[in-house]
């Protein structure tokens, strides 16, 4: 199969899911030697538009799992944006270390049902948007050469099959996972369901230097431009806000949310989970 061009696309608040969109990109441009485009899919702006990929593509794409699957406000945008004529996908998840769950089957299915043909996924635990205990350092250097690895070895492999046998094998590739499955529910630190749906950061004003960076970095465009400290817009918790600014100014003080995080810090920081691949080839 020939390729002609490599789009590697990603939704990404707190920069993990870029750092493997980026790696799996470089990978298949060597292997394929075209020219690779990596763009986000994180802002409001940048998902303006729909994107259509043609037979001789590959697209690269991933996201973080939220509450086990695709982020729902995110979801209907790869719906109704991401088209695809028989165009090679590889995807991956990344997950905080608890579990990506459903996360990567749903993103198969819905790419599946939008035209693209699924040959490769991966899940990578990734540091926790919401606790620098769990994961820290990852993905780590040898994580993101082996990602690249297996994107290589997938592009390489695209170039000598034949059209008609990939459509075949895309078909029966599964990974994980149920797309129609619920939302995991998060769980506090004595186990009951943590509900912090309304939770918003808030502003420590003290530090606060009102360069707008949390406005212009929120996936959600849900924080006042001209008064940062206002969030009059949808909260996600993706923690862009939080982790952008650089004089730590953003928090959150929901004590619903605040016993979530310390529930995962405390199950799941250890053991770290191993990145897990799946391929046709
Ligand atoms: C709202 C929210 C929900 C999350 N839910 C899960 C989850 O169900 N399981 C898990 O292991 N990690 C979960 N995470 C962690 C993220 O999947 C992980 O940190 C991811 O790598 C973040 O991607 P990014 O750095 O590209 O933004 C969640 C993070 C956020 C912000």
């Amino acid at each position: 199969m020939q390729i002609r061009e490599i789009h590697s696309l990603y939704f990404s608040p707190t920069g993990g899911t870029a750092k493997y969109a980026k790696a799996m990109a470089e990978g298949a441009a060597e292997a394929l030697a075209c020219p690779a485009e990596i763009s986000s899919f994180t802002l409001p702006r940048e998902r303006e538009e729909g994107r259509h990929f043609s037979s001789d593509e590959l697209l690269i794409i991933g996201s973080p799992t939220y509450a086990g699957k695709l982020p729902n406000k995110i979801l209907p945008e790869f719906q109704e944006k991401l088209r695809g004529e028989h165009t090679p996908v590889l995807l991956f998840v990344t997950y905080g270390n608890r579990n990506f769950d459903n996360s990567l089957a749903e993103l198969l299915s819905v790419l599946r049902g939008n035209g693209f043909l699924p040959l490769a996924a991966a899940a990578f635990a990734c540091r926790h948007a919401f606790s620098d205990r769990i994961c820290p350092e990852r993905p780590r250097a040898e994580e993101l050469t082996a990602a690249r690895s297996f994107a290589a070895r997938a592009a390489e492999a695209l170039k000598t099959a034949e059209r008609a046998a990939l459509e075949a094998v895309s078909l029966a590739f599964t990974v994980p996972g149920d797309a129609g499955a619920p939302y995991y529910v998060p769980k506090g630190e004595d186990g009951a369901p943590a509900k912090f749906l309304k939770a918003k950061p808030l502003t420590d004003l003290s530090k606060c230097l009102h360069c707008g960076a949390c406005a212009a970095n929120c996936p959600m465009g849900s924080i006042d431009s001209s008064d940062t400290s206002k969030v009059p817009g949808i909260c996600i918790k993706c923690q862009a806000c939080v982790r952008g600014c650089k004089q730590g100014a953003k928090y959150f003080e929901d004590a619903a949310f605040l016993s979530h995080v310390r529930m995962l810090e405390e199950n799941f920081a250890a053991p770290e989970k191993e990145n897990l691949y799946f391929s046709v080839f």
